[in-house]
């Protein structure tokens, strides 16, 4: 179904992990009513997984199987997608992808709190350094659906869920 069919627009937020995607997406589906769909999860519950990788300590999600079954939920419209990757979904999917961006010494701190491993701290670190989410999401999406939101304090927050707020409102009143 393309994008003018749908009555209520679907939005990704992504970024690297830590930098406050379950957060938004939670505080934004309050907000519009939309269905919060945290991906990570879902490939946990419902095992749409093909193996663990022991380096990054995560599921090697099946992205097929991730596509098929999500495809008639993002047919339907209304849905936030929180993932910290975005070029295997389909692009006719979204109508906005919002790419968080964190300083490093505030992510930093953020994931040495989760206890990470200096590897992955390491990695995650220069994911955010080398912006490896916006350009992923350069090369996948048309440029004008993206938009990066700054996600240090709490301030940003309330000010991204706002204007993310009205942005749904504003679309779904056209
Ligand atoms: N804008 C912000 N200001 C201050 N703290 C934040 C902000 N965004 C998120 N946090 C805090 O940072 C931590 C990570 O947030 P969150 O779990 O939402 O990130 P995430 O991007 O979804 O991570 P992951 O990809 O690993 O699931 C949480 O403790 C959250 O409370």
């Amino acid at each position: 179904m393309m994008a003018e069919e749908r009555q209520q627009p679907n939005l990704l937020v992504t970024g690297t992990p830590g930098t406050g995607k379950t957060s938004l997406c939670s505080l934004l589906a309050d907000a519009t009513g939309l269905r919060h769909i945290n991906v990570g999860e879902l490939v946990k519950d419902k095992r749409l997984y093909d193996g663990w990788d022991p380096n990054l300590e995560c599921y090697i999600l099946d992205e097929d199987l991730v596509c098929d079954e999500l495809e008639e939920t993002m047919s339907k419209g209304g849905n936030i997608v929180d993932y910290h990757s975005c070029e295997f979904f389909p692009e006719r999917w979204f109508d906005a992808i919002i790419v968080l961006q964190t300083d490093n010494s505030v992510l930093y701190e953020r994931l040495s709190n989760r206890g990470y491993t200096a590897e992955k701290l390491q990695n995650n670190i220069e994911c955010e350094i080398f912006q490896v989410l916006l350009e992923e999401a350069r090369e996948s999406y048309s440029h004008d659906i993206i938009k990066t939101l700054p996600s240090n304090t709490i301030e940003d927050m309330s000010s991204n869920v706002e204007l993310l707020k009205n942005w749904v409102q504003s679309r779904m009143a056209n």
